[in-house]
C-alpha cells in the first residue's frame, strides 16, 4: 500500500477530494433522476387524457395508443431508475477503492496517537458510506428536488390543490425534522457504545489464551456485552421514536390524500373541472410527497451516513493536516536530539516525562535504565515516533521524528516494542514490515541480527509462515524476528525496548553482536533495559527516574558513579 497521506493543511481531505472527483458522476445521476421523475408524470397525463379524450370520443384506438405510450414511458422510467442506482453503486465502489488505503493508513495513524476506538469506527464509516450509496436511500436524495416540481404542477391544476399539497409537504417535513431531533442523540450514543463494544471484543480475542487459561471468558463476555447492550437500548429508543413518527406521518399522508381527493371532487362538482383531476391530483400528491415520506423512513440511514462522513472527515483532517514538515529529507546517518522533552497523558494531569534532554551521535548506543514506571518505555515510544512529545521535541537529523514517521520516514527508524506484535505471514514479509518486502533487504536485516543461518535451515526458508501473530514461534524467536524487522532498511535510529527479556544466553550473545554491528554501521541505538548485562555494548547510559533523566554520560563513568553495586566498588 503506497498511498501517501501527504496533504497540505489548506487542501481538502482525501475524502472531500474523492467526493469532488465524483462530481460529474453525481451530475449524471441527477440527469437520470430528472428523466426518471419526468417519466413518473406519465400515469397522471394518461389519466387526464383518458378523461378528456377517450371518454368523450369513446375511441378505442386513442386508448390503445395512449396506453402503449404510457407503458413505454413507464418502462423507460424504470430503466432510468435502474441505471441511476447502478451508477450510485459504481460511485460507491470507486470511492471505496480509492479511499480504503488512505483511510486504513489514517486509521492506523490516528489509533497510534489518539483513540483506537474512533480509528476503528472511522474504518467502518467508509463501509457505511459505501452501503448508503448502494441503498435505495441514496436515490431518494436525487428525488427530493423534484418534490416542489410536482407540487407546482398541483398549483397549475388548481391553486386549492396546490395549497393542500404544500401544507401536506410542510407537515411531513416538520415530521422529518422531528425525527432528526428525536433520534440524533440516541443514534450517536448507540454508535459510540457499539464501537467500544467492537474494540473490547477485538482486545478480548487478542488475549483469548490468557482469558481462557484464567477462566475469564464470562467476565470478558460481560464487558463486551455491557457496551453492546447500551448500544442496543439506544438503537431501540431511536427505532421506536422513528416508528412512532413514521406511523404518524402515514396517517398525515392518508388524511391529506383523502383531503386532496375530496377537494378535487368538489372542484369537479362546483367548477365543472374534468373528473380526471381527482386521480391526477392524487397521483401528483403521491409523487410530490414520496421523497419526503421516504426520507422519514430512511432517516436512520441518512443520520448514520452523515455522522460517518463527519467522523471520517474529522479524522482525516487530524491526520492529514500536519503535512508540511513531512517532505523534509534527512541525511542517511544523523544524530538524535531530545530537547526538553515532556509527556503528559491526554485528558489527565499526570506528567509522565519532563525536561528530558539528550544528544546522541550516529553510532552511539545508549541504555535507558531506571526503576519500573520511571518513564523509560514512554521515552522510547517518543524516540521511535510512536508518541508525540507534549512539550519539547525529539529530532532525528533535525526533523521531528513523529512528522518523519508520518511521511513514510519510518524507514529511518526501527522499533522493537515490549509487546512484539508481528502479525502473521512469511518470514520475509514479517522482517520486511509487510511492505512488499524486498527479499534482498530482508536477508540483509536477518544477517545483521544473526538470524539468516537459522532461517535458511527452515525447510521453506524466508517463505516460512510464522502463523497468525507469530503463534508458531517461541517468544525468544518472536523477539529475534522483531529485532530483524527493526533493523530492516538500514535505519538511522533503532529503539529496542527490553530486547533481551526472553533470550537465553546464546540469544543474548547474538543480540550483543547485532548491536555491535548496528553501531559499526553508524546506527544510533537506544536500548531500554533492566538488565545490567547489556551495558558493555553501550557507550552511553541515561538513568531515568520519576520521568526525567537524572544522569547521562559515558557508560563507564555512569556505571562507576551510580550503578556499580557497593560490594564491587574498587575491585
Ligand atoms: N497510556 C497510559 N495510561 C496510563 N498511564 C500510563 C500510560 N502510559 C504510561 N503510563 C504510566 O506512566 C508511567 C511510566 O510508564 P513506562 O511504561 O514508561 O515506565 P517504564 O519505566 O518503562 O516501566 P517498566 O520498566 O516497568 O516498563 C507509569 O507509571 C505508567 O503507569
Amino acid at each position: 500500500m503506497t498511498t501517501s497521506l501527504i496533504q497540505s493543511p489548506t487542501q481538502p481531505t482525501h475524502l472531500v477530494a474523492a467526493l469532488r472527483a465524483c462530481g460529474c458522476a453525481f451530475g449524471l445521476v441527477f440527469l437520470y433522476s430528472c428523466g426518471y421523475n419526468l417519466f413518473l408524470l406519465a400515469p397522471s397525463i394518461y389519466l387526464l387524457q383518458i378523461y378528456d379524450r377517450v371518454l368523450s370520443s369513446r375511441s378505442a384506438d386513442t386508448l390503445l395508443m395512449l396506453t402503449l405510450i404510457v407503458a413505454a414511458a413507464v418502462v423507460v422510467g424504470s430503466m432510468l431508475d435502474i441505471v441511476r442506482r447502478a451508477a450510485l453503486s459504481r460511485i460507491g465502489s470507486w470511492l471505496d477503492h480509492r479511499l480504503r488505503p488512505v483511510v486504513l493508513t489514517a486509521s492506523f495513524e490516528y489509533a497510534s496517537r489518539a483513540d483506537r476506538g474512533v480509528a476503528a469506527e472511522c474504518y467502518r464509516d467508509l463501509a457505511a458510506l459505501r452501503q448508503f450509496l448502494d441503498s435505495p436511500a441514496s436515490a431518494l436524495l436525487f428525488d427530493v428536488p423534484w418534490a416542489p416540481a410536482f407540487l407546482l404542477l398541483l398549483f397549475l391544476v388548481h391553486p386549492l390543490l396546490g395549497v393542500i399539497g404544500l401544507l401536506s409537504a410542510v407537515a411531513l417535513l416538520a415530521l422529518a425534522l422531528l425525527t432528526e431531533m428525536a433520534t440524533r442523540q440516541p443514534l450517536a450514543h448507540a454508535n459510540l457504545a457499539l464501537s467500544r463494544s467492537y474494540l473490547r471484543f477485538g482486545t478480548a480475542l487478542k488475549y483469548i489464551q490468557v482469558i481462557r487459561a484464567m477462566g475469564m471468558q464470562d467476565g470478558a463476555a460481560q464487558i463486551v456485552y455491557r457496551d453492546a447492550e447500551v448500544a442496543r437500548k439506544a438503537q431501540d429508543i431511536a427505532m421506536h421514536r422513528t416508528e412512532i413518527i413514521l406511523g404518524f406521518s402515514k396517517s398525515v399522508r392518508t388524511l391529506t390524500q383523502i383531503l386532496m381527493m375530496g377537494a378535487a371532487t368538489w372542484l369537479v362538482l362546483d367548477d365543472n373541472s374534468s373528473p380526471g383531476i381527482i386521480f391526477v391530483a392524487s397521483l401528483l400528491l403521491g409523487r410530490g410527497l414520496a421523497p419526503v415520506e421516504g426520507a422519514i423512513g430512511a432517516w436512520r440511514s441518512f443520520a448514520y451516513t452523515r455522522n460517518a462522513f463527519n467522523r471520517l472527515n474529522k479524522m482525516l483532517i487530524a491526520v492529514e493536516s500536519d503535512g508540511e514538515a513531512r517532505m523534509v529529507p534527512i541525511p542517511e546517518r544523523s544524530g538524535l536530539i531530545l530537547d526538553n522533552v515532556g509527556y503528559a497523558l491526554p485528558f489527565a494531569d499526570r506528567q509522565i516525562l519532563r525536561g528530558v534532554t539528550l544528544r546522541l551521535a550516529p553510532g552511539d548506543c545508549v541504555a535507558l535504565i531506571g526503576p519500573s514506571g520511571s518513564g523509560k518505555s514512554t521515552l522510547g515510544r517518543i524516540i521511535a515516533g510512536v508518541l508525540q512529545a507534549t512539550s519539547g521535541c525529539a529530532l532525528l537529523g533535525g526533523v521531528d521524528i513523529t512528522a518523519l514517521r508520518l511521511c513514510g520516514g519510518t524507514r529511518h527508524v526501527g522499533y522493537l516494542p515490549q509487546d512484539i506484535e508481528l502479525f502473521g505471514g512469511a518470514i520475509k514479509d514479517v522482517i520486511g514490515r509487510l511492505d512488499g518486502a524486498d527479499p534482498g533487504k530482508a536477508i540483509e536485516a536477518a544477517k545483521l541480527v544473526g538470524l539468516h543461518e537459522a532461517i535458511m535451515r527452515l525447510p521453506q526458508g524466508y517463505e516460512t509462515d510464522i502463523g497468525e501473530g507469530g503463534s508458531l514461534l517461541l517468544r525468544s524467536q518472536r523477539q529475534q524476528l522483531g529485532l530483524a524487522r527493526a533493523a530492516y532498511g538500514n535505519p538511522s535510529l533503532i529503539v529496542l525496548d527490553d530486547p533481551n527479556s526472553s533470550l537465553d544466553y546464546d540469544g543474548e550473545c547474538m543480540l550483543f553482536k547485532a548491536i555491535e554491528r548496528m553501531k559499526s554501521r553508524g546506527m544510533t541505538v537506544v536500548i531500554i533495559t533492566h538488565r545490567m548485562g547489556i551495558l558493555p555494548v553501550t557507550n552511553k547510559i541515561a538513568i531515568v527516574r520519576n520521568g526525567t533523566v537524572s544522569a547521562f554520560g559515558d557508560s563507564e563513568r555512569i556505571y562507576e558513579t551510580y550503578l556499580r553495586p557497593p560490594s564491587q566498588t574498587g575491585t
